[in-house]
């Protein structure tokens, strides 16, 4: 898993004005509320890069490259644009993208901070899922474990980032989707794909699978880390799938008045899908 060293964000000074820096107009604003995307590709090659660089698009050489190649951890900021309530009560934009891969303040220049990549308000998730998270999917189906998941302040995006709606489908089902595709474009091995959703909610575990699966236990035994009792579901279909999570979904309902209460009290899910992979016996 990644250090936590590895998910801080690196202060940069000023690098220049805004309009030089910005590819252009419509991506060197944004909402003063981001969300920070993470991805966790343990020896995924393409989530080797350092965490303060930019890891799509840049090749590095040198004496430092041995030392990135361990780094296993991304950290992406996708901006959302600012709600229409926002724009009538005049709330003002604190931070925008400065390019691909910097976040700087709008009220000093000066402060800026570096991320493997930043997505502007007029990002598709689609085109967050392609650059962040697909690598992540591609590695896990060849057996290395992957993990992405969204975090920010409450309205911050986490949500449309991740479920989606039918015009614009999340990262969760972009990813069941290419988890099938993979699984048809490769006869020659076996996929046992098993399906489980867990929320973390202030500090407890919930089974959003199984209504009596609250308060599980994370344990760790030879084979690693897991939760106890947890419901793992077979699933056979990208359908069957996300009809998973839709049922996950109505369960959270149920804490939505409580997380309301909350204040800035965060609500995470966990929407798990380990695959045993085997070449076919007849292969
Ligand atoms: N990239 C985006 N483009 C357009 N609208 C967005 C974007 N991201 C979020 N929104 C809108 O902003 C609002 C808040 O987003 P969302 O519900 O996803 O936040 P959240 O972080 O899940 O909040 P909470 O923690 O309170 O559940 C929603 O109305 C959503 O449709």
């Amino acid at each position: 898993m990644a250090s936590r060293q590895g998910l801080r964000p690196k202060k940069l000074g000023s690098t220049g004005s805004k309009a030089a820096n910005s590819p252009s107009s419509s991506t060197t604003s944004s909402s003063k509320h981001f969300l920070e995307t993470s991805i966790d590709g343990q020896s995924s090659p393409a989530s080797s890069s350092a965490r303060s660089k930019p890891q799509y698009f840049f090749s590095e050489s040198g004496p430092l490259d041995t030392e990135r190649s361990k780094e296993n951890v991304t950290v992406t900021v996708r901006f959302r644009p600012l709600s229409p309530r926002e724009i009538r009560q005049g709330e003002e934009i604190a931070w925008y993208a400065d390019g691909e891969t910097i976040v700087r303040s709008e009220h000093n220049p000066s402060i800026a901070y570096a991320y493997d990549r930043v997505f502007g308000p007029t990002t598709t998730t689609r085109h967050v899922y392609d650059v962040a998270a697909q690598h992540v999917i591609s590695g896990a189906m060849e057996g290395i474990n992957g993990t992405i998941f969204a975090y920010g302040v409450t309205s911050s995006g986490k949500t449309h980032t991740m479920h989606g709606d039918q015009r614009s489908p999340g990262i969760i089902p972009l990813a069941v989707k290419d988890t099938f595709s993979i699984i048809q474009e490769t006869p020659n091995r076996e996929f046992l794909l098993r399906v489980s959703y867990l929320e973390i909610y202030n500090e407890v575990v919930n089974d959003l699978l199984n209504p009596a699966g609250q308060n599980l236990r994370i344990r760790e035994d030879a084979q690693g880390t897991f939760v106890e009792g947890v419901k793992e579901e077979v699933v056979l279909s990208p359908a069957h799938a996300l009809s998973l999570i839709a049922a996950g979904e109505d369960f959270i309902v149920l804490f939505t008045e409580v997380h309301k209460m909350g204040c800035i009290c965060m609500l995470n899910t966990l929407f798990r899908i380990p695959d045993d992979n085997h070449p076919c016996p007849s292969q």
